[in-house]
């Protein structure tokens, strides 16, 4: 598999030392691959890094991960620093510069965000940099978090049309259960959903400075190859296989195709702020003819939000069946709700003859 563009994923539990803090000889290590195969191989490297809180506890004084956001926030913000010193210091053996990016998810779901997050991105390669990826953890509420890097590193690998996602981890591939009961296998290949029935995926790592264990990984690896993107997801000790197309680790082969840019940030990465109910003809219209949704169809709304929020659009069952991005704030809908947009733009004037969703902003989630 030749690959050019590549999106790597590391993990907190493959950068840090078992007593906590960052590992050195282990940033140095991935280091060294990836100068390798990017200048080896000519590839443009995309690399995105967790390790922030890991590497803020012990210089905080703290001996494991805390529970509260707050904390976690603090250690996040110690502790990216020290990681891409790390980095910076650890490349510049090779010459390489390396450039920070730090996302959060509400940014990217926004249609300025998403183009300003691609731009910064290409350019760097473009300029010979190499991008070093992690969510913004220390402005991020629990709202708007990834909360994981793996979709996080997914939905990039998307934003940057990379040919193949790398997803390292502590952990050689996908097992078929918990590869510390004895037993289990290495699954070499997935072609498909099919492949991963009856497979038991653990959600915590060993390790205990990890966040989702596998199940975020499969999950990340589901929409990376649904859109087109092949996974190897391996240890970091293959690093160097994975990067050269050599077979390591277990091979998530694409389902689908590239689709339309931000609507997978829109379904994957954004937290919606509220719910528009819609009536039997507006399902249909959005999610059988992809129309957009007018004011006519809406039926009610739930929460707190503001144009340009995402929101989820309900059948009359309550069923999330699209999520889009809203151009009315929620006090302006209730007097605009089931009016037509004509009647709307003769008594309120022509602002108000618009979608409540536009079609170009809406996601369908379940066909
Ligand atoms: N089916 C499985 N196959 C492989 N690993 C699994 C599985 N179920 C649970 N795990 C655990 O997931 C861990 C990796 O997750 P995590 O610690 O969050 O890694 P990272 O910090 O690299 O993101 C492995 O060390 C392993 O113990
Ligand atoms: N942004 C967080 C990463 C959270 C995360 O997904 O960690 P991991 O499961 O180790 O990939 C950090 O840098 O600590």
């Amino acid at each position: 598999m030749e690959a050019r563009r590549v999106v790597v994923k590391v993990g907190s539990s493959s950068l840090t030392t078992a007593a906590g803090g960052l590992d050195a000889d282990r940033v140095d290590a991935l280091v060294d691959v990836l100068a390798k195969a990017r200048d080896g191989q000519a590839k443009e490297i995309v690399l995105v890094s967790s390790g922030a809180i890991a590497a803020g506890l012990a210089p905080l004084g703290l001996d494991r991960r805390p529970k509260d956001l707050a904390r976690q926030q603090a250690a996040a913000s110690v502790g990216q620093g020290l990681l891409l010193a790390r980095y910076t210091s650890s490349f510049a053996r090779y010459g390489v510069r390396v450039g920070q990016v730090l996302l959060t998810s509400d940014d990217v779901s926004r249609r300025s965000h998403y183009r300003n997050a691609y731009r910064t991105l290409d350019k760097l390669l473009a300029m010979g940099a190499l991008p070093i990826v992690n969510e913004n953890d220390t402005v991020a509420t629990d709202e708007i978090r990834f909360g994981d890097n793996d979709r996080l590193a997914a939905l990039v690998a998307h934003l940057v049309r990379a040919d193949l996602l790398v997803l390292l981890s502590d952990v050689d591939g996908l097992y078929d259960g918990n590869p510390s009961s004895p037993g289990t296998s290495r699954i070499d290949e997935v072609a498909g959903p099919e492949d991963l029935r009856g497979v038991s995926v653990g959600s915590t790592g060993k390790g205990g400075v990890g966040t989702g264990g596998m199940v975020t990984k499969v999950e990340a690896a589901r929409i990376a190859a649904a859109a087109g993107i092949p996974v190897v997801l391996t240890s970091a000790t293959y690093a160097a296989d994975a990067l050269s197309g050599r077979v390591t680790g277990t091979l998530f082969h694409r389902t689908g195709r590239r689709s339309a840019d931000r609507l997978l940030w829109l379904a994957h990465a954004s937290t919606p702020r509220g719910a528009l109910l819609l009536d039997e003809g507006a399902v249909r219209a959005v999610v059988e003819r992809r129309k957009s949704l007018l004011p006519a169809g809406v039926t009610g709304l739930e929460g707190e939000f503001s144009a340009g929020d995402p929101v989820d659009l309900l059948d009359e069952n309550g069923h999330a069946v699209a999520r889009g991005l809203v151009n009315f704030d929620a006090k302006e809908l209730p007097r605009l709700l089931g009016r037509s947009t004509r009647e709307l733009a003769r008594e309120l004037g022509p602002a108000y003859e618009r979608e409540v969703v536009h079609r170009d902003d809406l996601v369908v989630l379940h066909t």
